[in-house]
């Protein structure tokens, strides 16, 4: 390993002991700049590893909101402003209990280099709380979300930081969070928040824009590699909105999903999911996989959902959450023959299973790329909510369909540049490093 990655790896993990899941994320961008940093010392001269894994602005506050039995519970709220050396901080809000500061850190992370592949002028930033929304009433998620933006409120802005959902957090808490703010500021700012209802300044098709940008991307290196979708047989982990939408894309183009999962447990049916069996399950009635049995009673449901790798498939997407991969999951995937592995999640395989993937000459996307399609349609809906317009569903899809193929086409050429050729994971990481480095070195020491 090049000494100067060497040598900032280690400070990292001695400044920000425990964040296991940021020493990873981190570990893995730094790991593919070393022919970056061997042909160009600027970077190194500059400080622009140090700078570039230091967030801007880390911000931990106390959220306390008031249940049903009307006692008092206290969460923890995060915003971390990572990077603004593209555009204003831009990235997606999670509740769920296992968020702290190293799950914040990681996404943070991730989305500054995210955000710069989509060739749009957002920095990175993420946040979240450690609040748990399952089984909660609809009372109680509104308390919650008008309890945290009371203190984020003071540091967002539409040229500020723009946050969105993600997991845990998706139309009906951005409304909760954007009443919230409305009433705060006394301003109607929509581009404050992204993933909005579209009677007040949402766009269309960012709904459906991560699951359906990931199978864009997926079709576009196969196309590239001359394989078809038609026919093949699909996992898709989780049933959450990435899951759903790219279940819907995939599925369109001929492929069958068998497999999807909640946290709880996974189902497969031989036949291929009933796709609007699992919205009614898990967007109206906010319910658990499982129930999917009651309609299809010959489907199977198994109450371990890492176990969904286990599933004879051609191709795995990820959708769920990170680590949810690990080396042994991709060893059975690897027996059964899988062709593609395409991440809708952020960093769903470990180190350990991403080195095999590459091994076995596995095609694979990683997240950076392969998710971006979410953030790039919310930097759609913040242009339009800056020019008072809205766009029709067929044009804001297809211009993610394009950013999509720039990604795939960029990531393909940076990683042939540096002698990676069908590298995506060091074509990622390097074309976006090399955006983000500039424009920092540009700007000076700030
Ligand atoms: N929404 C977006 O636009 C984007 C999301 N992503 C990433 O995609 C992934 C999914 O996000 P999204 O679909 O928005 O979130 P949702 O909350 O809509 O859905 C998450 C899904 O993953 C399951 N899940 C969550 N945590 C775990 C866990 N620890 N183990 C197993 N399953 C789990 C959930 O099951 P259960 O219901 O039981 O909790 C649910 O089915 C995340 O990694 C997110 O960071 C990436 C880019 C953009
Ligand atoms: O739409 C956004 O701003 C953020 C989406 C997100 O959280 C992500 O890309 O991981």
């Amino acid at each position: 390993m090049h000494n100067y990655i060497e040598k900032v790896l280690t400070k990292l993990k001695k400044r920000n002991p425990g964040e296991v899941e940021f020493h990873q994320a981190v570990e893995e961008v730094l790991e593919s700049l070393e022919p970056v940093l061997e042909s160009d010392s600027s970077y190194e001269e500059n400080s622009i590893l140090e700078r570039i894994i230091e967030p801007e602005r880390q911000i931990i506050f106390r959220v306390p909101w008031v249940n049903d039995a009307g006692e008092t519970k206290v969460n923890r709220g995060f915003r971390i402003e990572f990077n603004s050396a593209l555009g204003p901080y831009k990235g997606g809000l999670r509740f769920h209990p296992s968020v702290y500061t190293g799950i914040v850190k990681f996404l943070g992370f991730e989305q500054i280099f995210k955000n710069a592949l989509t060739g749009r002028p957002i920095g990175g930033a993420k946040g979240g709380s450690d609040f748990d929304p399952k089984g909660k009433s609809d009372q109680e998620i509104m308390r919650f979300c008008q309890s945290f933006m009371t203190e984020l409120a003071r540091h967002i802005g539409d040229k500020t930081d723009v946050p969105a959902g993600d997991i845990g957090v998706g139309g009906r808490e951005i409304g909760y969070l954007f009443g919230q703010y409305k009433r705060i500021k006394n301003r109607y700012e929509a581009g404050v928040l992204t993933g909005k209802g579209l009677s007040w300044g949402g766009s269309l098709a960012r709904t459906e824009a991560t699951g359906y940008g990931l199978v864009y991307i997926l079709a576009e290196m196969f196309k590239d590699k001359q394989i078809t979708l038609e026919g093949k047989e699909v996992i898709v982990s989780g049933s959450g909105n990435v899951a759903i939408y790219a279940n819907e894309k995939i599925s369109e183009l001929g492929a069958k999903v068998v497999a999807m999962s909640d946290s709880s447990g996974y189902i497969y049916d031989q036949n291929g999911i009933d796709l609007d069996l699992i919205k009614e399950i898990k967007e109206v009635k906010r319910g658990r996989i499982k129930e999917y049995l009651e309609k299809y009673p010959e489907a199977e449901y198994y109450n371990q959902c890492h176990d969904i790798w286990t599933v004879d498939c051609d191709l795995a997407l990820p959708c769920a959450t990170q680590n949810e991969i690990n080396l042994e999951a991709v060893k059975k995937l690897i027996e059964n023959d899988v062709i593609a592995i395409a991440e809708g999640a952020n960093m769903p395989l470990t180190p350990a299973a991403i080195e095999l993937v590459q091994a076995n000459n596995i095609l694979y996307i990683p997240g950076k790329a392969a998710n971006a399609g979410g953030v790039a349609t919310s930097a759609l809906e913040m242009t339009q909510n800056a020019m008072f317009a809205e766009w029709s569903f067929e044009e804001v899809d297809q211009k993610l369909k394009q950013i999509m193929i720039n990604i795939y086409q960029e990531a393909s050429t940076t990683a042939a540049k540096y002698g990676k050729k069908g590298d995506l994971v060091a074509g990622a990481n390097i074309a976006a490093f090399l955006k983000v480095a500039n424009a920092m070195l540009d700007q000076g020491v700030v």
